[in-house]
């Protein structure tokens, strides 16, 4: 493709409000331009590149046996009020009418459609398991969209849906596209761990999360360097072995604490560490208060409260419901005397006594209060985070932290769409039982993203060989040089019978055209440059800038070695 023909909209600068290095080079290079917040256009380039990527993943989908097809973006409210989650889902679910007022959904994931498309079809034991895949977009209206492709509203996902008779044929798909994901992230050229990851209120507790490592990454990675122990930290078991210090029990003592709202706060007023603060909180799970006890250097972890009540309905309670069940504001909550909800506490508060608790009094705490003396504990439970340097569970060795970009996730559903939307199948005794399925996503879009956040340098992106939006770069560097002219375009067509090959014929000074090659970032370059007249071409890498002269009779020769030693 000539530069000359093609769009690609490189800037010199990008607007502020792109932080992630990742959504700087996007707008850049003249890869995407944003429509509206979290809503983007993709230039030439990046569909190229996007091509590339979903090519890997169909290859790497129908070696399982996944069946490629492609359902609706409008999903009919009908189908979600069947699977229950019309009403679960808020304003991220996007939602709108036809002209007849019939209500629909702009599809976030596809569980109900697939689900309704394969209860009318597969009625047989025999018929299954089967794989259906798609490669489309996706709507979630998110509050915060941000970095670019990483956190869009409208983003590309490969969602794929097996189907199957039992248990064990679901572990063996779970298998292969846990397998599969690893090919396809190898092959794309991200550097991934996949996780052990909380499966939500999906239920079954099997989920992986696929995680590109980046400093970008929203998602924490809880890893071991002396087991292959990898986990979203939402997931992360703390391990707990009782370690209590045992100290005499001390009297309880009101303290006039004012202006002490933090578990900081108290820790400084009170002149103890923060470990010796209890800091209390109100839930509201489902419908019932509750309260949640937490050593003062420990962070509550919503996810495992999620999975320990079995709900995702879980909120904070509010100030005015706070007032109401126990007559104090957050900042001096506790346990002592409170018998209108139930207390849980995380395992570690077990470990010290003596606590340091909110009075339920504004401006008052209590020292020296005491589980079993001054309060009931229902339950201990393990609802924090994990600290780095902590022991993991087991001897998986010490947690170590880094932040991943989650760019693939599979999924072990069971029955919790075919029970609600009552897809059945009939065994081999002729009875009818409800489908159990698997669900696997990969972000398309976001798989683009991560591999800029992982390649690239203060100049520009450099694509990994595979998903590269063109193979070779040929640069005529000062076209208004006939000799230069003709041989860049006598080599445009040589070269085009084995590589992709952008060509800048453009009549742009050098300066411009080295600085898109680097912003584009293709794997190898050609310049036809000042020694066109004695055949002479330079060679040059753009992954660690080596190049090298050579006579165009060796050309071929020479681009293949450099294009081979590019990753
Ligand atoms: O999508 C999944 C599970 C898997 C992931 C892999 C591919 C198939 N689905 C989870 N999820 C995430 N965000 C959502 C957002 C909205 Cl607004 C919604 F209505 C539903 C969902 C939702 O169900
Ligand atoms: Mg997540
Ligand atoms: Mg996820």
């Amino acid at each position: 493709m000539k530069q000359s023909k093609i769009f690609i909209p490189t800037l010199r600068e990008v607007p502020a409000e792109a932080e992630a290095i990742s959504h700087k080079l996007l707008l850049k290079s003249g890869m995407i331009k944003q429509n509206a917040r979290g809503i983007y256009s993709y230039l030439p380039t990046a569909k190229r590149v996007l091509n590339k990527i979903e090519q890997i993943v169909r290859e790497e989908m129908e070696k399982i046996d996944g069946v490629e097809v492609l359902m609706p973006v409008l999903q009919q409210a009908e189908l979600w009020k069947e699977s229950g989650r019309w009403d679960a889902y808020g304003p991220e679910l996007m939602r709108l009418h036809d002209r007849n007022k019939r209500e629909f959904s702009l599809g976030p994931t596809h569980e109900e459609v697939v689900t309704s498309l394969v209860r009318d079809e597969l009625k047989s034991y025999k018929r299954l398991p089967i794989t259906l895949f798609q490669i489309q977009t996706k709507f979630r209206d998110e509050q915060r969209p941000r970095f670019g492709l990483l956190r869009g509203r409208e983003f590309i996902m490969k969602d794929a849906y097996s189907f199957h008779a039992n248990e064990d044929s679901l572990d063996d798909t779970y298998q292969d596209m846990y397998h599969a994901y690893h090919n396809i992230f190898t092959r794309v050229g991200l550097n991934f761990r996949p996780v052990l990851a909380d499966s939500g209120a999906i239920g079954g507790d099997h989920t992986h999360e696929f995680m590109a490592l980046a400093d970008i990454g929203e998602d924490t990675i809880v890893y071991s360097e002396t087991s292959d122990y990898a986990a979203n930290i939402e997931k992360a078991e703390v391990a707990y072995t009782p370690n209590h210090e045992h100290t005499p029990l001390k009297d309880i003592e009101k303290v006039e604490t004012p202006n002490v709202t933090t578990a900081q706060a108290l820790a400084d007023f009170l002149n103890v560490t923060l470990d010796k603060i209890i800091k209390s909180m109100i839930l509201k799970v489902d419908d019932e208060y509750v309260m949640i006890l937490i050593r003062g250097h420990h962070e509550v972890n919503d996810v495992k409260l999620k999975s320990y009540f079995k709900t995702d309905n879980i909120e904070m309670a509010t100030e005015s419901e706070i007032v109401n069940i126990l007559g104090a504001k957050p900042g001096s909550l506790g346990p002592v005397n409170v018998d209108q909800i139930k207390i849980y506490a995380d395992n570690f508060v077990q470990d010290i006594n003596n606590l340091a608790v909110g009075a339920n009094e504004t401006g008052y705490h209590f020292i020296n209060a005491n589980v079993d003396r001054d309060f009931k504990i229902e339950a201990y439970g393990d609802f924090r985070f994990i600290l780095e340097g902590e022991a993991l569970p087991g001897d998986l060795g010490v947690a170590k932290f880094a932040e991943g970009i989650e760019v693939g996730q599979v999924f072990k559903l069971g029955t919790k769409y075919s029970e609600s939307m009552n897809a059945t199948f009939l065994d081999e005794q002729g009875k009818a039982q409800p489908l159990i399925m698997g669900c696997y996503g990969i972000g398309i879009s976001r798989t683009l993203s991560a591999a800029i956040e992982q390649h690239h340098d203060d100049k520009g992106i450099i694509w990994p060989k595979a998903i590269a939006p063109y193979e070779v770069h040929l640069i005529a560097i000062n076209p208004k040089k006939e000799e230069q002219q003709a041989l860049a375009d006598q080599l445009y067509g040589q070269l085009q019978n084995k590589y992709d090959v952008l060509y800048d014929d453009r009549k742009e000074s050098a300066g411009v055209k080295f600085n898109d090659a680097d912003l584009i970032g293709l794997p190898v370059r050609v310049m036809v440059g000042k020694k066109a007249s004695e055949g002479i071409v330079e060679v040059k890498r753009r992954d660690n800038s080596e190049s090298k002269e050579v006579h165009i009779d060796e050309l071929d020769e020479v681009l293949a070695t450099f294009y081979d030693a590019v990753k």
